[in-house]
């Protein structure tokens, strides 16, 4: 973890009309059993053109209340997790449709990242690769064996996504059920990510007031939109500027995500408030900003409207191990002995294969 090795060269996400659908069959009319009843199909629009840049470099992180879209968006970017939802739109690395090689430059952090609870951190890391920080402790599974700490879980996620040296980094929302300051320490880990020439999305559901200080660049997901992308500062002048003023002594976060949130009893009010932001936004200087970013990054003359749709969903999924079978079914095995070996019951199942394996012997004989 010491050697920062700099990426060789740094990229830029950029992504514009991002679209996700989802087709729902509901029953028409509700029955005992609901047998032979007609079906309606509705469509249920998660994302709706959904515009955005991560710069080369830079730390942007998605903000947004619960539902918002912000998991559904980075699920589209990296073109995983997709299943039966249907997306399309366009996405850029340095103005570039790189199409399925973004799995090659790309590292995902995902909300749940899976640890094998059974291996100490430098067995789980040599699964990859090797690492040195925290190496003989065990990861630990909640409820059942105390390993490292919340924060560390996800420090060790970073590192190991970080093993390949990704250009771009994408997290699920790293800083969840850590403390403020558990959390800062991961915005400010992500931070110097950035100055290793790593570009970094994150998703941040509600940040504190200190983790919102750490933000130079921002998106604010509302129902599915963009209600606001740019600087912190000029987020407050754009909600300043449609009245909606952040109190004294108020953080700016919570005004932010109170002011967009779907209040339960007045859905149809609260998504009326967020589509005229919306709508606003995509009338303001700052939308203009980001397009003309974009823009710049293209390396043809054709105009972002028109760059033909990407069908995410039709690509192909590669694996994400860039090793042959037979190295990951070694590896594979070495992890099962291992985690053989950690098992609190190891003895138990040892005593257990022994005997067994006696029985059969004398039962041959
Ligand atoms: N496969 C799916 N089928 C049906 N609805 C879905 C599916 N995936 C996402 N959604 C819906 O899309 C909306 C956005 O979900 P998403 O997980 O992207 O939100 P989020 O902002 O990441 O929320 P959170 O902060 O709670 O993780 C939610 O209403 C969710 O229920």
């Amino acid at each position: 973890m010491n050697q920062k090795p700099r990426i060789r060269e740094p990229k830029t996400l950029s992504w514009a009309n991002i679209t996700v659908n989802i087709e729902l069959t509901e029953r028409k009319f509700q029955s005992l059993f609901g047998i032979g009843l007609p079906e309606k199909e509705t469509t249920k629009i998660i994302l709706n053109k959904v515009t955005g840049i991560a710069k080369a470099q830079s730390l942007l992180a998605i903000i947004g209340s619960s539902g918002s879209g912000k998991t559904t968006l980075l699920n589209c970017l990296t073109n995983r997790n997709l299943g039966s939802l249907k997306a399309e739109g366009c996405i850029l690395v340095n103005g570039e449709n790189i199409g399925e090689d973004l799995y090659t430059i790309s590292g995902y952090v995902q909300q749940d990242d899976i640890f094998n609870g059974a291996l100490t951190v430098r067995e789980h890391l040599w699964f990859n690769m090797s690492l040195k920080k925290c190496e003989h402790t065990i990861i630990g599974l909640p409820g059942i064996r105390k390993g490292i700490s919340g924060g560390e879980k996800k420090r060790l996620a970073f590192a190991e996504k970080l093993l390949t040296k990704p250009p771009i980094m994408l997290c699920d929302e790293p800083t969840s059920g850590l403390d403020s300051s558990a959390a800062c320490s991961v915005i400010e880990a992500l931070r110097n990510m950035t100055n290793n020439g790593h570009t970094i999305l994150t998703t941040i559901h509600q940040p504190s007031s200190e983790v919102f200080a750490m933000l130079d660049e921002i998106l604010i997901m509302a129902n599915g939109r963009v209600a606001f992308m740019g600087s912190r500062n000029d987020a407050t002048k754009f909600f300043c500027g449609l009245n909606y003023q952040c109190p004294q002594n108020y953080n700016t976060s919570d005004f932010l995500m109170n002011t967009l949130a779907i209040i339960p009893g007045e859905e149809e009010e609260s998504k009326a408030k967020i589509l005229k932001i919306c709508n606003s936004f995509e009338e303001s200087i700052y939308f203009e900003t980001i397009k003309s970013q974009i823009q710049k990054e293209v390396k043809s003359t054709i105009v972002i409207p028109v760059l033909e749709m990407q069908q995410l969903s039709k690509l192909t999924v590669h694996s994400k191990y860039q090793v042959s079978w037979w190295i990951q079914f070694q590896m594979c095995l070495w992890r099962s002995q291992i985690e053989l070996m950690h098992g609190q019951l190891f003895h138990v199942k040892f005593m257990y294969l022994v005997v067994r394996s006696r029985f059969e012997i004398y039962s041959i004989q």
